[in-house]
């Protein structure tokens, strides 16, 4: 049996891990052997924990109970299941999404104890996720000792930004000290990059913007596939409404609850990343199926919110691109939620979308009619292959080496 690659993405709400064919020199990564993923982590909703196979069968499905619903208790059911199911081949490499890179890391490394404490160091840069994404480190190394550890950033694909495009205006010392805008979800921009050249290859060289909405949600305007700006800024709390967080906010609001309310920066770190966006707006729910299907007029204000946010930052993007050829779905609600996309899709008509209705709600790849000058499509994003790719890289370097 051949040597495989173990993959850990920890999101705000979720966790997966998949296990691939550490494919030879040169070859392309085959399908994942399986795929697992918990979701509603740590968000009051039930949490599952569900694992496929390469053909798409349920291997193992379960509810997350008590501690299990913490995203470390389901990391530590994912690598249970793992270990129960032996055979596998021997586990090569362990592939890390990490989501902050910080202004150092710009491309997968191998993690060490001093990357590793860099890395520690911007966790306050991105709660929701950074520990989570170390915790995932540190458990990887335990359960397979001595084994290439790589750290896969979703800050990276922002690096070919235009300087003006990472700079906050501020003083410039504070942008040298790191104060910048870097953007996230760059693992999912490289998958949609990627699958979009090979689905239409033209178009992917033009000028596209894509719109990953999950639980945590951004959106990237790129040109010949490189990221040009995004939505997402220092932290993953810029940009859009999101599940729990609040997107943009003037950041008089953070000095005055400070200085009026009382409120130290725990609570504000508290109140913005956890407290806000749907589930804030609601009352009800960070989650969208728990939004739609709620008859309380919060829970349509607050998707209504999430929406027009989506609308105004596209006709941002579009003006930061000079004009948008295509536009490209994705993350838990892009993917899903084909009401939510049409009308993003009809309000956006002004930037010369003819939307086909039927397509987008039969589940088809291309949203629109053959004749609309710019065209709307929908991807499943796989950040897993994403980072499957890079650790195989870095694998065979290491093997070099
Ligand atoms: N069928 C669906 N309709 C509407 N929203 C959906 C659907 N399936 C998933 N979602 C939403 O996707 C979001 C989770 O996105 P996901 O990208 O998986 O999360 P994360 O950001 O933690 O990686 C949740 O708000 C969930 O309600
Ligand atoms: C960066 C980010 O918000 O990630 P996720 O959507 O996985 O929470
Ligand atoms: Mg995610």
């Amino acid at each position: 049996m051949t040597d495989s690659l173990f993959t850990l993405n920890a999101g705000s709400s979720s966790i997966k891990a998949a296990l691939f064919e550490a494919a030879g020199e040169g070859g392309a990564l085959p399908a994942a052997r399986w795929s697992g993923q918990a979701d509603g982590l740590g968000v009051g909703l039930k949490a599952r924990l569900r694992v496929r196979d390469a053909e798409g069968r349920t291997l193992h499905d379960t509810g997350l109970e008590g501690d299990s619903r913490s995203h470390q208790g389901a990391l530590a059911a994912l690598l249970e299941w793992h270990a129960r199911q032996g055979g596998g081949g021997r586990i090569a490499a362990v592939g890390h999404r990490i989501v902050h890179g910080g202004a150092n890391f710009v491309a997968p490394v191998r993690i060490d104890d001093a990357v590793l404490a860099e890395l520690a160091a911007l966790e306050p840069l991105a709660p929701l996720h950074q520990p989570h994404n170390l915790a995932g480190v540190r458990a990887a190394m335990k359960a397979f000792d001595g084994v290439l550890q790589v750290a896969c950033f979703d800050t990276a694909f922002h690096s070919t930004q235009p300087d003006v495009n990472r700079r906050f205006a501020l003083p410039r010392a504070l942008h040298d000290a790191g104060v910048r805008r870097y953007g996230f979800h760059g693992l999912s921009y490289e998958s949609i990059v990627t699958q979009f050249a090979q689905l239409a290859p033209q178009l992917a060289r033009q000028r596209v913007i894509v719109a990953h909405l999950g639980n945590g949600a951004s959106m990237c305007g790129m040109a010949e596939g490189r990221s040009v700006a995004t939505t997402m800024s220092f932290s993953p709390l810029d940009g859009l409404t999101m599940g729990t967080r609040c997107g943009h906010l003037d950041a008089a609001v953070v000095l005055y609850l400070m200085r009026s309310h009382g409120m130290s920066a725990d609570d504000v770190e508290k109140l913005l990343f956890r407290e806000s966006g749907l589930l804030g707006l609601s009352g009800i729910s960070s989650d969208m199926r728990e939004l739609e299907a709620s008859a309380v007029p919060a829970a349509a204000e607050a998707i209504t919110h999430f929406i027009e946010q989506v609308v105004q930052h596209m006709g941002s993007l579009a003006a930061a691109l000079r004009g948008v050829d295509a536009i490209v779905f994705t993350g838990g609600i892009g993917e899903n939620a084909a009401a939510l996309r049409e009308r993003i899709l009809l309000q956006c008509g002004w930037l010369g979308l003819h939307v086909d209705a039927q397509a987008n709600r039969a589940g088809k790849a291309q949203l629109t009619t053959p004749e609309s000058p710019v065209s709307a499509w929908v991807l499943r994003t796989d950040e897993e292959a994403v980072i499957a790719r890079h650790t195989a890289r870095l694998l065979r370097l290491s093997q070099a080496g």
